[in-house]
């Protein structure tokens, strides 16, 4: 048997045609029967799709035709064509579909104030002088609604038929259908006018109400589309970050090329107030550079030669030159923007509920309009008020609203997120972020600026200048095999005092949360942590009370042994960051719990708690048992986020109910945490939760908004109050409700634009 290799493609489609949840449902469907694809997600208000497909067994082109035989249009968007604007073909296509709209809604608006003025005298039983009678002549309506009917309101018709094919009904289906009744009910009332007055009915016409109900959906719909070009107004501001052309220097001469041709390793030369356009690492020059567009940190940052800049931020008041290192979909921006679009095409789990009723929600709606035509014919023996409140039950039961409820808030969250230095990786983060009662920080790296430097160090041997250099030799050599950041410190300490490098280091092994140990020069060398020599039986009284002290004031000592002989001890300081202490305070205020998490001992642990205001430690907790504390604390009932630097912290951001990655520059990609704080402020922690908490509140009002509609609407619209307060729903305030309610949830939505933090 052959083993062939399966391998998954992800893409993402752009897709057109989609007027609500059930087009969504109906792509789905579609998209998932074609054998080979394992995953597919529709976003209806993103309109895309992501699949999974195997390529070996079926091809985008065999997905593209089955979303077109399902009567939708779908196009492979590469990331390229995004950053390079092609993505403006959506604008495009969004303002054509406005400007269709705008002039459907001229023409209906007009005829139905024409007809509503014409029915007024029948509508309110006044006697209306002014309005002369010919206007409410059965034909001049019939002439009239018409066009609306089968022009303004054909893509219902078109989407319903559509729709119907697929063997399923959405919104469209039930506007074509409420319309066509009221309107065919007119036309036979009209027709046959004799013939009803003969058996004793009196003929009513509803035309006014299919157009009334036509124009307001019309501009339902329009407000709904120029509100959600707004949604996705973040993703085109990134895009538009870009710099769009770059000053190379090639050969020795310098000039200015398209970015798009700037290749890796191109050196660069910018100049004071220009865009950097690629990722690079600065070559000659200084100067300070903006990049709160990408990380949303406000202050600008200094760069000199070895220092990495970001494409898109904006160099200030020097000049440098820097080399390219990243270029075209691998930059920094482009990884954000690829980011920050993965999310807002995400589903919160928030929205599983939503979508499960927008699927049955229509063929119930349905048998509902049915059956309230049944029994208020069979009742009250009156055709034209069943017929009545069918409509207006098919008309305020559309179940649009709801789909955009969840997405529609996703996607304006995120994208704030985006714009303030925070990328969420998708809307199930955004939900389980506002879950959250416990955050654990690291302490390395995250409350601290992680760059510890050596502040004290005695031995064993008294002050002899001689012997304290011959022993830093030698922890100097094993720390350079190290690359824990404490042993950076040390080789550079080491540096400053002049001592030679020169020797050999065997065995050397690196033992984690402990030190690191290896022979030089037949003799054995340990550097690390008291409970290390306490376990291998290293005395370490001699120095203890040196240690303590040293360790009181929050620095990190390191013990130094020879041939198991204890030769001295070192300490090592971590400044804190300036925003460590206002961010505890405030993410305490938010009602967190607030734990630090380190491997550092226990009294140095404690002592940084202390300063900055952290009431509960865990120290001495070695890196592979990091992921356990976590779920120690999970099993004390917590919704758990870690914070940390992402790299060697990446088990315990697993672990956690959200991970949260504090940004070390430039490497985005790498991360796989829930949220990545592009910027290595802590606060963004704080912007991240209370976003989170505010996109799910606004999400809750959007359900509540879209529910209420539907819920109230469709009994009162079967005329559930017309024994008791002899209530009816007009067909044309239902109409109004439906098209009211889509745009109060986008309307809802685009409110977190406003976002702010504390
Ligand atoms: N290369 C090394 N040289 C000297 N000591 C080391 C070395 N590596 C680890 N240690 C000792 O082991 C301890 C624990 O290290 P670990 O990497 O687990 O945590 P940490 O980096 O100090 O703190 P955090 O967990 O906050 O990042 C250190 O505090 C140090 O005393
Ligand atoms: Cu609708
Ligand atoms: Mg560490």
């Amino acid at each position: 048997m052959s083993q062939t290799q399966s391998r998954t493609d992800t893409t993402t489609l752009k897709l057109q045609g989609m007027s609500c949840a059930g087009c969504a449902n109906a792509i789905q469907k579609a998209i998932n029967n074609v054998s080979g694809v394992e995953e597919c997600e529709v976003n209806f208000a993103s309109e895309q799709a992501t699949v999974q497909f195997n390529p070996e067994k079926t091809s985008l082109e065999t997905i593209q035709g089955a979303v077109e035989d399902a009567g939708y249009g779908a196009s492979v968007y590469s990331q390229e064509d995004m950053m390079t604007g092609r993505g403006d073909a959506e604008i495009v296509a969004r303002e054509a579909e406005l400007k269709d709209l705008k002039r459907k809604i001229w023409v209906s608006g007009v005829i139905s104030l024409i007809l509503v003025v014409g029915s007024l005298p029948m509508m309110t039983g006044l006697d209306l002088p002014f309005i002369p009678p010919w206007l409410h002549n059965y034909w001049l309506q019939f002439v009239l609604t018409t066009p609306v009917q089968f022009w303004c309101g054909s893509h219902f018709y078109r989407n319903a038929w559509k729709a119907f094919k697929n063997r399923a009904a959405t919104m469209d289906t039930l506007v074509a259908l409420g319309t066509s009744a009221a309107y065919f009910y007119s036309l036979f009332a009209t027709l046959f006018a004799d013939f009803l007055i003969q058996q004793g009915l009196t003929p009513q016409v509803y035309y006014e109400s299919a157009a009334v109900i036509i124009t307001l959906i019309l501009v339902g719909r329009f407000m709904e589309n120029r509100a959600r070009g707004e949604t996705s107004q973040a993703i085109r501001k990134l895009i538009g970050l870009q710099a769009r052309s770059a000053r190379v220097i090639r050969d020795g001469e310098t000039k200015d090329i398209p970015i798009q041709e700037v290749e890796i390793g191109d050196m660069i030369q910018v100049r004071p107030g220009e865009k950097i356009p690629v990722d690079g690492e600065v070559t000659q020059g200084y100067s300070t550079v903006d990049e709160s567009m990408v990380t949303g940190e406000s202050i600008p940052v200094e760069k000199s030669v070895g220092d990495e800049v970001i494409g898109s931020t904006i160099n200030k008041t020097g000049s440098f030159q820097f080399q390219a290192t990243r270029v075209g979909k691998d930059t920094v921006l482009s990884q954000i923007v690829q980011l920050v679009q993965q999310a807002q095409g995400s589903k919160a789990p928030i929205q599983n509920l939503a979508d499960q009723v927008t699927g049955w929600f229509v063929p119930v709606v349905i048998a509902i309009a049915l059956l309230t035509f049944v029994l208020w014919f069979n009742i009250m023996g009156n055709v034209t008020l069943a017929l009545i409140n069918m409509v207006a039950v098919l008309i305020i039961a559309c179940p649009c609203a709801l789909g955009l409820a969840t997405p529609t808030s996703v996607m304006v969250g995120t994208g704030k997120g985006a714009e303030n230095g925070i990328l969420i990786k998708s809307a199930e983060s955004l939900e389980t972020a506002q879950k959250l009662n416990t955050i654990v920080l690291d302490k390395t790296g995250t409350l601290t600026e992680g760059k510890p430097q050596v502040t004290d160090y005695v031995t064993t041997f008294g002050t002899s200048n001689q012997n304290e250099l011959k022993l830093l030799r030698l922890v100097a050599l094993l720390e350079q095999q190290s690359e824990h950041p404490l042993a950076e410190a040390v080789v550079d300490y080491a540096k400053s005092q002049q001592v030679q490098f020169n020797g050999i280091v065997e065995d050397f092994n690196a033992i984690t949360g402990s030190g690191v140990q290896g022979t030089v020069s037949d003799r054995v060398v340990r550097v690390g942590t008291a409970r290390w020599f306490n376990e291998l039986g290293i005395k370490t009284e001699t120095l203890a009370e040196k240690a303590n002290q040293w360790e009181a004031a929050g620095k990190t000592v390191i013990w130094i042994a020879v041939d198991h002989e204890l030769e001295g001890i070192m300490a090592l300081a971590d400044t804190l960051k300036p925003s460590s202490v206002d961010a505890v305070k405030a993410l305490r205020t938010l009602g967190l719990e607030v734990v630090m998490m380190t491997g550092d001992n226990e009294k140095t642990a404690a002592s940084i708690a202390q300063q900055v205001g952290i009431p509960r430690v865990m120290s001495q907790v070695r890196p592979e048992q990091k992921a356990e504390q976590i779920v120690s604390l999970q099993q004390e009932g917590k919704q758990v986020a870690m914070v940390g630097d992402g790299i060697n912290d990446a088990p315990a951001l697993a672990q956690a109910d959200i991970g949260i990655a504090i940004g070390t520059g430039t490497d985005i990609a790498i991360t796989t945490s829930d949220i990545t704080l592009i910027s290595g402020d802590l606060q963004g922690v704080i912007t991240a939760i209370e976003l989170s908490r505010a996109t799910m509140t606004n999400i809750r009002q959007n359900l509540f908004f879209a529910f209420i509609y539907n819920v109230a609407g469709i009994p009162i619209a079967a005329g559930i109050l017309y024994p008791i307060f002899g209530w009816l729903l007009n067909p044309i305030i239902a109409g109004a409700a439906m098209a009211f309610s889509s745009v109060s949830v986008l309307t809802n939505a685009l409110r977190l634009r406003k976002f702010q933090t504390l």
